[in-house]
């Protein structure tokens, strides 16, 4: 397999440095810097990874991969089998446990022994809480931000009209659709999949505040056109779309509804006390998602942890992503010298 990283700041003689970013589910290695080639935004973090920012890049090296199974550099089902034709179906199903694996292997061949601090916010929580489950000695701090124990029966269910979308599309041919012309892949169904994440992704109190019952632009909505939440969900539809293969998303969010760190562990509060890691658990009030009741079954969880922190926000699940000046204090409690 490949995978795709990016780094900033410079690895300590003795590897004693390293920090571990990982993303959620559309996210990718590009955590901070500019737009540029290969990347239309700035760094999804780009507010906490630099010098004098929460992750300060003078002190700290820190390494974000693209998760096995993504479609952003990193082996996944859009990448080449060894016989040189696209995986597409025949690509394996995959667990959070198989992307540590693979992110630990990252690790070996980067001389990094132990992670200074993991920290990861939804799919990329479930990875940090993984790393710091099965591999207590390689985690010597953990920021799980918005995620849970394991994924609950409504998430799950949220993600089966994803997946029933994606695969409804004519266009998806089984999950082998990849040598089509360009534009002729499962798009509807996608854009249709992001449209409901989006909604479980923001606040209700957020999107009537923010849009209520307005009509987007000129349009009626009384004959035929938009409301403005209509088309802000559009617009994330299409922009999804543009970057992000159908096929991944049916294996990430199939590997986060397989996501119980108590799975074979003799139940959830048996694993979470292999966790030794200084460990900070936060949620967002407004998180209809991932809610706040399941990072207080983490904390209570983890030997050490206190009461889950509480980032306070509008955007919901997103806030992990919007809220960068709370998210920065919550690192800076891990970073800070003891
Ligand atoms: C690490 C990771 O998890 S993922 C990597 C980053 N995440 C993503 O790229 C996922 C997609 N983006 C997002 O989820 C969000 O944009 C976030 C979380 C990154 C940022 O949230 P916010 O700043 O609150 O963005 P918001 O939800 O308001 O969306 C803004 C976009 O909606 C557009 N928009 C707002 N209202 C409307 C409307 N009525 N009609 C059409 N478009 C609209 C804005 O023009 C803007 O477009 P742009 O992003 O193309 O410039
Ligand atoms: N906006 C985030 C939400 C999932 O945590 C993403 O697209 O990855």
């Amino acid at each position: 397999m490949r995978i795709a990283y990016e780094t900033w700041g410079r690895l300590a003689a003795d590897a004693s440095n390293a920090v571990l970013v990982l993303h959620a589910l559309t996210g990718d290695s590009h955590a901070a810097g500019p737009a540029g080639p290969g990347h239309p935004t700035a760094g999804w973090w780009d507010g906490l990874i630099g010098p004098g920012r929460a992750l300060d890049t003078d002190r700290f090296h820190v390494v974000a991969p693209n998760v096995l199974g993504g479609c952003q550099g990193t082996t996944g089902p859009a990448s080449l089998r060894p016989d040189g034709r696209v995986w597409g179906s025949a690509f394996p199903d995959l667990t959070q446990r198989d992307q540590v694996a693979a992110e630990a292997e990252l690790a070996w061949a980067l001389g990094i022994r132990r992670w200074a601090l993991v920290v990861g916010g939804s799919m990329g929580g479930m990875r940090a809480l993984e790393w710091a489950v099965s591999r207590p000695e390689s985690v010597r701090s953990l920021l799980v931000l918005a995620c849970p124990a394991a994924a609950s029966a409504e998430q799950i269910a949220w993600a089966r009209v994803q997946l029933g979308a994606i695969r409804a599309d004519p266009h998806w041919h089984g999950g082998d659709y990849h040598g089509a012309a360009p534009g002729r892949g499962p798009h509807t169904g996608l854009g249709l999949a992001r449209r409901l994440a989006q909604v479980t992704y923001r606040s209700e109190a957020e999107f009537q505040e923010r849009f209520g019952r307005l009509p987007q632009g000129a349009e009626d909505p009384y004959r035929g056109g938009r409301y403005q939440v209509e088309s802000y969900l559009d617009h994330h539809a299409d922009r999804l779309v543009r970057r992000f293969d159908a096929a991944s998303y049916v294996v990430l969010t199939k590997a986060m509804n397989g996501h119980d760190v108590g799975r074979g562990r003799g139940g959830t509060r048996a694993a979470l006390r292999r966790v030794t890691a200084r460990t900070v658990v936060a949620g967002v009030d407004s998180d209809r998602l991932y809610p706040l009741y399941q990072q207080r079954e983490l904390a209570e969880g983890i030997r050490g942890a206190r009461p889950p922190r509480v980032i306070t926000s509008a955007h919901g699940h997103d806030g992990f992503l919007v809220e960068t000046g709370q998210v920065g204090a919550l690192l800076a409690a891990l970073t800070q010298p003891v």
